[in-house]
């Protein structure tokens, strides 16, 4: 397993080789996305969540029922875990099992075999079932386990709420993702160290998540990263304090039948290190996803996708970088350059 880079750049101050992206990869922003701000307690949260995924695909929500407090605690222990030093890192579990519950590594899956690397450290683990997942996660900073078991437990919940309201906003009954389809949570911390050449690197490739939702945070706010990919240019994105980034994931595109597309994004680096945490709602392994019935009709509106085991699309998704936009073809989800 590759070092990470927050142990390279404290041992010896300089950047590491095959970080350097061709440009073609790396095309620059063209502007700014004006990502919606959503007030959840607001009544027509659910008709502005609908308008703006159609538009983006993304949106910000705020008045989230989740107290500052708690997000600035996890925000600090999330930052906290990698400034450890390394011999309390490498406690971490640091295997390759991609069902590990708990993992903290460099770039991506695919570090052994990719040719170049993104400018990123991640932890990652499973946060459901709480009391079984939560043996795993790192015992150090000594207060991550309480602080985070509360904050993923308060995103679990905003979740929920965020997918009732899709799911009344695509005609489907309120409780529809309240199933298998949202059994699984991931979350992802990602670490972007100081970057002296940002234009050079991406902390993370063009992407949409494979889930059904993410809802991200990042601090600091003043630092740059999250770029969305709209109508053939890329936009960076801001956030307003105290928000959550909220991400249509590729199975709320197939539930929906293409009626939703999940947002496409990448990360740049900047000279300032940038933490995120990014809170994934996943179906079970072993869940089957397809189209709502209820938004099928046989010759109106054919299914666009066919049935399959999210853990069979998750293992080509995580598996096959290169490749991945032909794979997914194979699933059925027309993805445009
Ligand atoms: O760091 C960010 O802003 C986004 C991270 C992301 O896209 C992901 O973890 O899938
Ligand atoms: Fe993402």
């Amino acid at each position: 397993m590759a070092n990470l880079l927050s142990d390279c750049i404290t041992a010896n101050g300089k950047t590491v080789e095959n970080y350097v992206f061709p440009p073609e990869r790396r095309p620059p922003i063209s502007g700014k996305a004006d990502v919606p701000i959503i007030d959840l307690q607001e009544e027509n949260a659910s008709k502005h969540i609908m308008k703006a995924i159609q538009e983006f695909g993304l949106f910000q929500v705020i008045n989230h029922g989740v107290s500052k407090d708690l997000i600035d605690e996890a925000l600090k222990v999330f930052k906290e875990v990698f400034e450890l030093p390394p011999e309390e890192k490498s406690k971490i579990n640091m295997e390759e099992d991609l069902n590990q519950f708990c993992r903290i590594y460099s770039s991506s899956y695919n570090f052994n075999t990719e040719k170049f690397h993104y400018w990123r450290d991640v932890l990652k683990h499973h946060c459901s079932p709480l009391e079984e997942c939560i043996k795993f996660w790192p015992q150090n900073p000594e207060n991550y386990k309480e602080i985070v078991g509360a904050y993923v437990t308060e995103l679990k919940d905003l979740g929920a709420r965020i997918l009732e309201c899709i799911s009344e906003g695509i005609g489907l009954e309120k409780g529809y993702f309240a199933s298998e389809l949202s059994a699984d949570n991931i979350l992802t911390v990602n670490h972007y160290p100081p970057c002296s050449n940002p234009s050079l690197t991406l902390g993370l490739t063009k992407h949409s998540d494979p889930n059904l939702i993410t809802i991200l945070q990042a601090v600091p706010l003043h630092v740059p990263g999250l770029e969305l990919f709209k109508d053939g240019q890329w936009l960076s994105v801001d956030t307003v304090p105290d928000a959550f980034v909220i991400f249509v994931g590729n199975q709320l595109e197939v539930v929906s039948n293409g009626g939703m597309k999940a947002a496409v994004h990448r990360v740049s680096n900047a000279t300032e290190a940038r933490t995120s945490a990014a809170f994934f709602i996943n179906p079970s392994y072993e869940c089957m996803v397809e189209p709502a019935k209820e938004l099928v009709q046989a010759e109106i509106n054919p299914p666009l996708f066919k049935a399959f085991k999210y853990r069979d699309f998750f293992k080509v998704y995580t598996g096959h970088d290169g490749e991945r936009h032909a794979i997914l073809e194979d699933f059925g989800f027309m993805i445009k350059p």
